[in-house]
């Protein structure tokens, strides 16, 4: 454990800037402050390019600032092993790597050792009933035995979820897991999260989504990120106004809050 500001924080940054070495200097991030405590649900959005990804692989212990603290679940990074702290966060994007032949409950169970392929020793009984209990609760029990390549898309991405819970991480971090679902897709996995949020009130979530419809009404914090910088955080209602909204997007934006779920329509 190294210091906090805030001992209770899942994810503190301060300060924090990444910069690339592509084409001269980039700055792709720069001055960020942001503070992720148990059981807040944040949606991190922006325009493509603003940074989101970047942020969320910072998080994720997949890489280290240029400048600034990162501390995520009480370790700084740079000051810890990062393997480790990696196998304590939950993430779920399209960029892993997942055995397609394998059934939804093997790649379940490759959550609890964090390798693509399953080491089949490492898994108990309890581990096994674990993934289970994990594809019930998201709705995943009747294709528990399907081959994950022959699952959709919308059933893929509970799969995957199924997958980073698997360590009982206290963050999990998803990168776009709408991405390419359809309507009855998407509304299964905004309920799947609800009840997720219901279920473990001290889990801490990140979602980066283009689409503030695809928003759980669980979804307790927003962060908006406009070209690298923080445009706006903190307490969703306050943040996701049509206001922050035109100013990241770049044009008009509205913005209306029904049911608990969010809409957004854009204007020129
Ligand atoms: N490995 C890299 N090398 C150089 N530049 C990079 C690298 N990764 C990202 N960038 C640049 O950093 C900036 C932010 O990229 P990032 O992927 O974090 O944005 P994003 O908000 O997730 O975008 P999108 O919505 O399109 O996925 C972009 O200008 C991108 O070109």
């Amino acid at each position: 454990m190294t210091e906090t500001q805030d001992p209770r924080a899942v994810v503190a940054l301060r300060d924090v800037a990444v910069h690339r070495r592509s084409s001269g200097q980039e700055i792709v991030l720069d001055g960020i402050d942001w503070t992720v405590g148990p059981g807040e649900h944040w949606a991190l959005l922006g325009a493509n390019g603003a940074g989101k990804t970047t942020l969320l692989r910072l998080v994720g212990a997949a890489m280290c600032p240029t400048l600034g603290s990162v501390e995520v679940l009480g370790d700084r990074l740079g000051r810890v092993d990062m393997r480790e702290l990696r196998a304590r966060v939950g993430l779920v994007s399209a960029a892993q790597k997942v055995p397609s032949d394998a059934t939804a409950h093997t790649v379940v169970l490759t959550g609890a050792t964090g390798t693509v392929q399953p080491l089949w020793r490492e898994y108990g009984s309890a581990v096994r009933e674990r993934a289970r209990v994990l594809l019930a609760e998201l709705g995943c029990k009747e294709f528990a035995d399907r081959r994950f390549g022959d699952c959709s898309g919308g059933q893929r991405a509970r799969i995957l979820i199924c997958r980073a819970l698997m360590a009982d991480p206290a963050l999990l971090l998803l990168d776009e897991p709408f991405n390419a679902l359809d309507l009855p897709s998407r509304e299964d996995l905004v309920d799947a999260l609800q009840r997720l949020a219901a279920d473990q009130p001290a889990l801490a979530t990140v979602t980066v989504t283009h689409y503030v419809e695809e928003l759980p009404p669980s979804t307790t914090h927003a962060f908006l990120l406009k070209e690298g910088r923080k445009l706006a955080s903190g307490a969703v209602d306050g943040v996701l106004t049509a206001d922050n909204m035109t100013l990241c997007f770049g044009r008009p934006v509205h913005v209306a809050r029904h049911d608990g779920r969010w809409y957004a329509r854009s204007g020129r």
